[in-house]
């Protein structure tokens, strides 16, 4: 049995499961195939465990039908295969002396690595409140601005309690309290990942938060990546990268937002990788929250993904109805108004993009109320949010685009739906995705959903192929700009 086989089963079972198990519990795994034996490899033993107790049998039985009906011999380790691709190179490891790591770095700063070091606010002196180690500070006449100090860079009011549970975020939650009651145990790193305004950053606010009301000795450092790169930058320019280093590996925890930023910034993704090994190694724990999967974050090194792989990848999916009229509730009773639950239903089904965008609407509603006296209605927030629902409503659907789509190529919606795999309906359904990303404000796990329950994965690699395809037939190109005119005109 080819270790393929794992790739086909893999394949059947992303059917099956949601996405979010499916990437959380199955795609991690890596397979090596020796003596008619599957040896399947968890990176941690939450994961195998986990994996053996919910799915192994449902993996035998996909093998035993990939394998002509013969049972294969499945086993479990935590590791990673041994194979020319393995992540886990020695040499990739930093050398160490007497606990310090040792490197050269060969990697420039870029041009954008500057720029960032330029554009994000409070990268000068001025405004400075740095609370860093003293050694760090005294060396250098230029402070970099204080936001590598630890804790008060958290968010208070982002805990575990101001958090709204529901189906799409209960698995991350789970994982999130996990991490803030065991720092640096066995989910190291927690890697957070979904679309924008969907609760990352609450949750990551809400692990630090936790871990400093447990033990408010830790240090722990809250920052975009943005800011890393920026200070990295300064640090470089001021001499006082070992400082920098030694700050950064110092902390219990460290924190870092919306990572798909350090694409393209070569030496900044060395200096993280090497903190992050640091850290690892040290048992200390690291939180990385992205708009995307791992693998899918595009200019950004292997070795660095893999290692995002090792802990435990949690995606936080856009919230259903139920949970958006939770989430308002919440919001209004913190905010010490009354809304009603008819006022929240009809500000749930309206706004349905993003758990920010949700709470943008209701400030709008409380602001208005507030101003004018009088009670939230649904006839109140309508005309609250007049302008704000013409937008939305003036966007493209998804099942607009599908019937368009469909009636152009002389296909059913429902072939766009289904799983059939034939040329005449899969270039369509990848036309339509691609549209659906482009004209509507849906995330990619949202239309994977409104396309017959598929993975984001697929909505992904659906619009690139198609971008691509703009460049190559004309055809497509040609079909691409009628769809354009015939959607938006
Ligand atoms: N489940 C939830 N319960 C309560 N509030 C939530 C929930 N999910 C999101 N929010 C709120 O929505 C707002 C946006 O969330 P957050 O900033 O964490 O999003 P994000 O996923 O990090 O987005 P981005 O990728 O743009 O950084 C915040 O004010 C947060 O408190």
């Amino acid at each position: 049995m080819p270790n393929s086989m794992w790739h086909q089963c893999l394949e059947v079972l992303r059917d099956e499961f949601p996405a979010q198990q499916f990437n959380t519990w199955l795609r991690p795994l890596q397979s090596d195939h020796r003596e008619g034996q599957l040896m399947l490899f968890a990176p941690n033993r939450f994961v195998m465990d986990w994996v053996n107790e919910k799915y192994l049998r449902r993996i035998e039985e996909v093998l035993k039908d990939l394998n002509g009906g013969q049972a294969p011999r499945v086993n479990m380790k935590v590791g990673s295969a041994p194979r020319e691709s393995d992540p886990v190179k020695r040499s990739e490891m930093p050398a160490r002396v007497n606990g310090q790591v040792l490197e050269e770095s060969g990697s420039r700063v870029t041009e954008e690595e500057r720029g960032v070091a330029a554009m994000v606010p409070g990268s000068t002196s001025a405004g400075s409140t740095s609370v860093r180690p003293k050694s760090f500070n005294e060396r250098r006449p230029v402070q970099i601005e204080g936001d590598i100090k630890h804790q008060s860079f958290l968010n208070e009011g982002f805990t575990f309690e101001t958090f709204v549970e529901g189906k799409s975020n209960q698995l991350a939650r789970a994982a999130s309290m996990q991490v803030a009651e065991n720092p640096g145990g066995a989910y190291n790193p927690l890697f957070l990942y979904g679309g924008v305004g969907l609760g990352k950053t609450h949750l990551m606010h809400a692990i630090g938060n936790e871990i400093v009301r447990r033990n408010p000795r830790a240090k722990v450092a809250y920052l975009r990546s943005e800011r890393f790169v920026a200070d990295m930058v300064k640090a470089l320019q001021l001499n006082a990268i070992n400082e920098f280093k030694r700050y950064y590996r110092s902390v219990d925890a460290l924190l870092i937002d919306d990572i798909q930023f350090f694409a393209r910034k070569e030496r900044s993704q060395e200096e993280f990788f090497h903190t992050f090994n640091a850290l690892l190694e040290g048992g200390q724990q690291v939180i990385v929250t992205c708009d995307r999967f791992p693998k899918e974050i595009v200019d950004m090194e292997e070795r660095l993904k893999s290692r995002f792989g090792w802990g435990l990848t949690v995606m936080v999916e856009p919230p259903e109805l139920e949970t958006r009229v939770a989430i308002l509730m919440k919001k209004a009773e913190q905010a010490n108004v009354k809304l009603s639950s008819e006022a929240a239903f009809f500000i749930a089904q309206k706004i349905r993009s993003n758990v920010r965008e949700l709470e943008g609407a209701l400030r709008l509603v409380i602001a208005n109320a507030h101003f004018t006296g009088s009670e939230i209605t649904p006839p109140f927030i309508r005309e609250s949010l007049k302008d704000l629902l013409a937008l939305h409503e003036k966007q493209v659907s998804i099942d607009n685009i599908q019937r368009t789509v469909a009636e152009y190529y002389k296909i059913k919606v429902a072939d766009l739906l289904s799983k059939r795999r034939t040329r005449v309906v899969t270039r369509p359904r990848q036309v339509a995705m691609s549209l659906s990303k482009e004209l509507t404000n849906h995330s990619l796990p949202e239309i994977g959903d409104a396309f017959g329950g598929r993975d984001h994965t697929t909505v992904l690699h659906a619009c690139k192929k198609i971008v691509e395809l703009q460049e190559t037939d004309p055809g497509i190109r040609e079909d691409y700009q009628n769809f354009m005119r015939l959607l938006t005109t």
